[in-house]
């Protein structure tokens, strides 16, 4: 029997290799050569007389280069940048999940911005980067305008109108995982952080029940990672497989937003009844909140299609809100504590923040009002100059062609459905715009205005422009940055008037994934809280 098992294992195993690796390599290579034939079809798109980065001439030639788009995007773009960009020249850089990007000087930047959707389109770049209709779905939500109406018209209104409940919420925060000791605790940046602006911003988007559910919050972000790590996965197989695979990859996409789902649905559904109620009956024993559900409510209420009344939709439309909102906001929060934090002179950098931080907000009676807070000069420097060369880097400003026959203002004609740009980090570490660009100087910004050195610029963090590209520029600049600013000025203020983070020896390194750069997840920092009485 023994003899027989010895004498057959050879012949099972090599049976079992045959069927499990046989079908595993004849998939790999079919998903091989259609990414190969698909990636030589979108280069050819580009037109020839524009140069590549990136691309050699050699066997498989695009899907290469697809793959140094992959490995090395950052370099590939900036380096294109000053090769090309620089002599008013367009340049194409290859990527693994977006096609060919078409990149244009900067020059042609306000040129772009200005350009309406039905002839370069944002969203449709954004939508096909992650593979919304997967990743997402909801047609219906994502086409419709009442998000992005809601953000420009009332919680732009509101913001400042609300901070000291905003600080309450920081405060809470920041305690709960820091604590009142004195004692020094080693913790993630980026959970931390992540979890006090997820608290803080859905305190305005969802109300004061809802927002210290840390189940509820940290659904945002495990949503928002979902949804990229799954549009990554989609983008590796070919279209036609994408509906297949997709039930499977966003699975966790479902989860997350289900738990989100979970909480929002029974509170909406409740406020539609209060406010229904109230509107019937001004006596009605109930106080309206300020927040974004009551502003989705009332305005849902003005509306008739089944997708903009519905409960179900109008809790999706928070989860998409959160997914837009929170996760950027931590990263700008992250940056800017690992930027500050590292910065060669850190201690002197620290206290000049934490000066102005006292002295505001003693000149404001204690209280980041909207005034005090729009006096935090050199903490609004030291956060878009970290947003500066802590970008995400790759095309910015990028716009898909939705028409034949288009031309850049030097003649030259792109092809419909290919995506153009300008190269962020090339604008953001150009000597023509800043001066020793790769130095992150938290007052830049401020020091002109604090030293009467240089002209005022008002360059500050809500400014766009094409030389600083964070929020997008132009018709499609960000609309939730006011927000968004306030409260990562109040969460940073709070942090160095309360707390004392030890440097950082170096700045731990933001990581490239395909043509973005995103912060160090894994990265900790010692913090205690300060004994104010020494
Ligand atoms: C620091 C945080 C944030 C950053 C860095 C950021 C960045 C951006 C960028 C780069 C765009 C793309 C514009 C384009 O396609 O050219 C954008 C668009 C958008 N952002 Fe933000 N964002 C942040 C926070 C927020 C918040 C808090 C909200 C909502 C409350 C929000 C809502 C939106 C919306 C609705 C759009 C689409 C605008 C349009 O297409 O017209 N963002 N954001």
């Amino acid at each position: 029997m023994l003899d027989y098992l010895q004498s057959s294992l050879p012949y099972h195993a090599s049976l079992l290799l045959v069927v499990i690796f046989g079908p595993l390599s004849l998939l790999f290579l079919f998903l091989f050569s259609v990414a190969s034939l698909k990636a030589s079809k979108e280069h050819a798109s580009v037109p020839q007389s524009v140069p590549w980065m990136g691309t050699r001439k050699e066997f498989l030639a695009s899907i290469r280069a697809n793959v140094r788009g992959l490995l090395q995007s950052a370099a590939l773009y900036t380096d294109g940048y000053r090769k090309f960009s620089k002599a008013g020249l367009v340049y194409a850089v290859p990527t693994w999940t977006r096609g060919p990007q078409i990149v244009v000087p900067p020059s042609m930047g306000p040129w772009i911005a200005a350009i309406p959707d039905d002839i370069l389109n944002a969203k449709d770049c954004t939508y096909d980067n992650v593979q919304f209709k997967y990743t997402v779905g909801h047609p219906e939500i994502l086409q419709n305008d009442m998000i992005d109406l809601l953000i420009k018209r009332e919680l732009t209104r509101t913001t400042g109108t609300m901070n000291n409940e905003l600080v309450a919420e920081i405060d809470d925060s920041l305690e709960s995982m820091f604590g009142s000791d004195g004692l020094w605790r080693k913790v993630g940046v980026f959970d931390c952080l992540t979890r006090t602006v997820g608290r803080v911003s859905s305190r305005v988007f969802v109300g004061p029940e809802l927002c210290s559910n840390m189940e509820y919050v940290m659904s945002a972000s495990d949503f928002a990672r979902a949804v990229s790590v799954s549009g990554y996965i989609l983008h590796m197989f070919p279209k036609f497989m994408r509906p297949a695979i997709s039930w499977l990859a966003t699975m966790p996409n479902r989860r997350h937003s289900g738990i989100a789902m979970k909480h929002l649905q029974p509170l909406i559904a409740q406020r539609i009844t209060d406010m229904k109620a109230k509107a019937a009956d001004p006596t009605y024993p109930w106080e309206e909140p300020d927040d974004f559900i009551t502003w989705m409510v009332r305005e849902s209420f003005k509306r008739e299609t089944f997708h903009e009344t519905s409960v179900y939709h109008l809790a999706y439309r928070i989860v998409l809100l959160n997914f837009g909102g929170i996760t950027t906001t931590s990263i700008m929060v992250v940056n800017a504590v690992l930027d500050i934090w590292s910065a060669p002179d850190a201690a002197n950098v620290i206290s000049a923040l934490r000066e102005e931080a006292e002295r505001v907000l003693q000149e404001h009676n204690g209280e980041w009002s909207k005034s005090a807070v729009a006096k935090l000069h050199r903490l609004d420097s030291a956060i878009r100059e970290s947003a500066r060369v802590s970008a995400i880097g790759g095309n910015a400003l990028a716009r898909r062609v939705k028409i034949d026959g288009f031309t850049l203002p030097n003649g030259l004609a792109v092809a419909k459905n290919s995506t153009i740009g300008v190269s962020m980090d090339g604008i953001h570490f150009d000597e023509a715009y800043y001066d020793h660009p790769y130095v992150y100087d938290p007052f830049r910004f401020s020091r002109p205005r604090e030293e009467a050195e240089k002209p005022r610029t008002n360059e500050d963090l809500v400014t766009t422009s094409v030389h600083w590209l964070p929020f997008s520029h132009g018709l499609h600049a960000c609309p939730g940055r006011f927000f968004a600013a306030n409260n990562v000025k109040m969460i940073l203020a709070q942090l160095l008037l309360d707390y004392e983070i030890r440097p950082f020896a170096t700045r731990p390194p933001n990581v490239a994934i395909g043509d973005m750069s995103v912060v160090p997840v894994t990265a900790t920092m010692m913090i205690r809280k300060r004994d104010l009485k020494a």
